[in-house]
């Protein structure tokens, strides 16, 4: 497989690219980032010189770049991470996400399109549904209800995809997940923006009540599915992927606390974010049964890695703490 990998500077981009190396060495990826704030190629310093990565530096928006890079590496193969993923940023700057996901998008289909690519993955979320009441799971037949500029520009990839695979025929799958943590996690992502704020004594600042829950999902689970999406999946399908861990944002909060032997008094209320979607949960039944997938993490194995791995890497992100990142 020749496998054009999209934003795989970013978190589950490069963790990502780091189990296809492991898993499947034989295969050639070509990294395409555009090392906006979050995309980091300290990410990928352990196999930057493996013989069959290669990164090239741009937007997924340029299409003469995508045609020169699918030409040169004769790239057969495609998974697009590429996107503005912060949901607080996306209400500041809603056109940036427009641009990026669904133009960006849409760039690359056509770039896959006219290079008769044989499989697009989309790497999309569980956001697209919207929000849920206290009970019930997001099923793949769940209508898309996006609430934020960041879902709705999601959702809108989404769309095109599908009308690409309607339309051209293009061989495609579009995975929804839930919300990923573990290593390489940018600090401005609920878990490693605890983490790290603890560990300097810092205010951690809970949004409104503190009672939204979302279902964690380790990101080597979420890239073992994907792996499984691209080699298996069937043309046209979508496959949500949960860890089926679901949790209120003020119990985690207080779970890290403890783990790091910190004081709930850090714990600050700040106003809630416009739009707060309330609950988020996956049913992910389909991906179980129709390819085999089993997440192998449990949450408790998955945050005490995530927490050693923060531990033991303060200098990634003390240096990323001491840039300006969030507007
Ligand atoms: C940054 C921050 C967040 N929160 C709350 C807001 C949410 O209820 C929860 C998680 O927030 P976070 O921004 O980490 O993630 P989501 O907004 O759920 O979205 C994430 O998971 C999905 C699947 C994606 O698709 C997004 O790309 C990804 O960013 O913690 C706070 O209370 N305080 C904070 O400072």
């Amino acid at each position: 497989m020749k496998l054009l990998v999209t934003g795989g500077a970013g978190f589950i981009g490069s963790n990502f690219i780091r189990h296809m190396i492991k898993f499947h060495p034989g295969d050639s990826i070509i990294n395409l980032d555009l090392l906006t704030y979050a995309g980091n190629p300290e990410n990928l310093e352990e196999i930057s010189a493996h013989q069959n990565y290669h990164f090239v530096h741009g937007n997924i928006c340029n299409y003469e770049l995508l045609d020169a890079v699918i030409d040169q590496f004769h790239i057969d193969t495609m998974v697009n991470f590429a996107a503005e993923s912060h949901v607080d940023r996306s209400i500041s700057k809603p056109g940036l996400f427009i641009t990026t996901n669904v133009l960006g998008t849409q760039t690359l289909l056509e770039a896959a399109k006219n290079k008769h690519i044989s499989k697009f993955v989309q790497i999309s979320t569980d956001e697209v549904y919207g929000s849920l009441g206290s009970d019930g799971y997001f099923t793949e037949k769940t209508p898309l209800a996006p609430n934020s500029p960041y879902s709705a520009s999601k959702a809108s990839a989404d769309m095109i995809v599908r009308s690409y695979s309607e339309t051209y025929g293009l061989n495609i799958n579009i995975t929804r997940c839930s919300n990923n943590y573990g290593p390489f996690q940018f600090p401005e992502k609920l878990i490693p923006l605890i983490m790290t704020q603890a560990l300097e004594d810092r205010e951690l600042p809970v949004y409104g009540d503190g009672n939204n829950i979302r279902d964690w999902l380790f990101v080597e689970d979420h890239c073992a599915a994907i792996d499984l999406v691209l080699h298996q999946g069937k043309p046209g399908e979508i496959y949500n992927i949960g860890g089926h861990h679901e949790m209120r944002n003020i119990d985690l909060v207080k779970l890290i606390l403890d783990k790091l032997n910190k004081p709930q008094s850090l714990i600050k209320q700040v106003p809630d974010r416009l739009g707060h979607d309330r609950r988020y949960a996956i049913d992910a039944t389909k991906i179980k049964t129709e390819l085999g997938w089993q997440p192998q993490y449990s949450f408790e194995t998955g945050i005490n890695e995530t927490i050693r791995w923060y531990l033991t890497h303060q200098n990634w992100w003390r240096k990323i703490r001491s840039r300006e990142y969030v507007d």
